[in-house]
């Protein structure tokens, strides 16, 4: 096979590096599965990864992309077959193993999930880890006792793609959503996606308190910091709080009485390493029932590989509306 191209990241002697090279299947990390890739999408991980700004490789050179989605062009495990579309998200896509941001991935069939009907390869990563990680955060609360009778859920950093996505399932799922998000501009969107209520994260008093009035029954927290410090204290009995993001900060002070008075949960969501069983239940929920209704007005933006680093920027500063989905060949 002739070379193809690669968004490829180094971290070498001349420094800490990512753009484009041509490479062959061969070099590509073995795995059981090679994928044409057709799309891949942009998270916040792609961006720290793509920067050199967050330490995501755990190996170099590889591939960045943290999500892929294509057709099978060959496989050596009987589970897959010429044709088949295919996606798989995290799973050491860019900390282990080359990622999606190439035409062609190597992928290892353990992790590699038959596309669910009632999903084209598009909408599957205008999903990808981001809706992966909203639906996986909804599923741990629900787990844990969760329900719309406990109150509103929060979102935090609710513009993004996580943030989006979460907004329209949670709603389709039962619950009402409160949005938090500095982009007030952009309210009567989160609205239309499903949001019942805005609050401007600017003008988000926190008391400071260790317990305040109850005003949430759970959150997913994108942001961390201070706003997952302030919300703990909100949060009402027996309800969980998600916590999936740092694009706020890594550390947050608090006090155990939400946790010892009103057993409130703090609920970790690792979408990366993520079993099996619970990618397979987590992808039929997101292709049935929490499908999300306003997939395509959540797809804000369709990149080529050659636009990555200008949507890096834009994403690290903050500035990132809904979901970037890659093209990278067409189908
Ligand atoms: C889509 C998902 C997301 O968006 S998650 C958010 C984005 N991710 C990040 O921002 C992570 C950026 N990385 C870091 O900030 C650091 O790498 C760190 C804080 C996670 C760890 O750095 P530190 O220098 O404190 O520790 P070590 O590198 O020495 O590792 C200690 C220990 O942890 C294991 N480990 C580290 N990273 C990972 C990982 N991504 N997955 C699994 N395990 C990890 C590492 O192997 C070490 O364990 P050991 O048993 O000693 O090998
Ligand atoms: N734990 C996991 O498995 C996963 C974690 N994540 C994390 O979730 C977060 C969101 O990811 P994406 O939706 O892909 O990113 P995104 O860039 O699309 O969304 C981030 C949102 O946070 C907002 N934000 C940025 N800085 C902020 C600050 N200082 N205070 C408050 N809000 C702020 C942005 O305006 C944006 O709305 C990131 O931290 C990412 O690393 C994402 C996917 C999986």
């Amino acid at each position: 096979m002739t070379g193809f191209r690669a968004f490829r990241i180094r971290n070498d002697d001349a420094g800490y590096r990512a753009g484009f090279e041509e490479m062959a299947t061969d070099a590509l990390t073995p795995g059981e599965v090679l994928v044409k890739v057709a799309y891949s999408s942009v998270n916040y991980k792609d961006a720290l990864a793509g920067t050199g700004k967050g330490r995501i490789l755990r190996r170099y050179p590889l591939n960045g992309g943290i999500d892929v989605a294509g057709h099978v062009v060959a496989s050596t495990d009987p589970a897959f077959k010429e044709g088949d579309a295919v996606l798989c998200t995290g799973s050491g896509l860019s900390e282990t193993r080359d990622g999606g941001y190439a035409e062609y991935a190597r992928l290892e069939a353990r992790w590699t999930i038959p596309l669910p009907q009632g999903l084209s390869l598009r909408e599957s990563m205008v999903l990808g880890t981001a809706g992966f990680t909203a639906a996986l955060g909804l599923l741990h609360m629900q787990d844990n006792g969760q329900t719309p009778a406990l109150g509103p859920i929060a979102v935090t950093g609710a513009s993004g793609g996580v943030g989006q996505l979460a907004i329209d399932i949670y709603s389709r799922a039962g619950y009402a959503v409160h949005a938090i998000s500095g982009k007030t501009d952009h309210f009567d969107f989160l609205k239309s996606l499903g949001a019942a209520e805005c609050i401007d994260r600017h003008a988000l008093a926190f008391s400071g308190k260790p317990m305040d009035s109850v005003r949430f029954g759970g959150a997913l927290d994108n942001v961390g910091g201070a706003m997952l410090a302030g919300l703990l204290p909100l949060i009402a009995p027996y309800g969980n709080v998600a916590i999936c993001g740092n694009a706020g900060g890594i550390a947050f002070d608090g006090t155990v009485m939400p946790f010892i008075i009103r057993g409130v949960n703090l609920l970790g969501v690792a979408s990366a390493g993520t079993a099996r069983a619970m990618r397979e239940r987590v992808w039929e929920k997101l292709s049935g029932d929490w499908k999300p209704r306003h997939l395509e007005r959540i797809a804000t933006r369709e990149a080529t590989l050659d636009e990555l680093p200008g949507v890096f920027g834009h994403m690290l500063a903050g500035d990132s509306f809904g979901r970037t989905v890659v093209r990278i060949a067409a189908n």
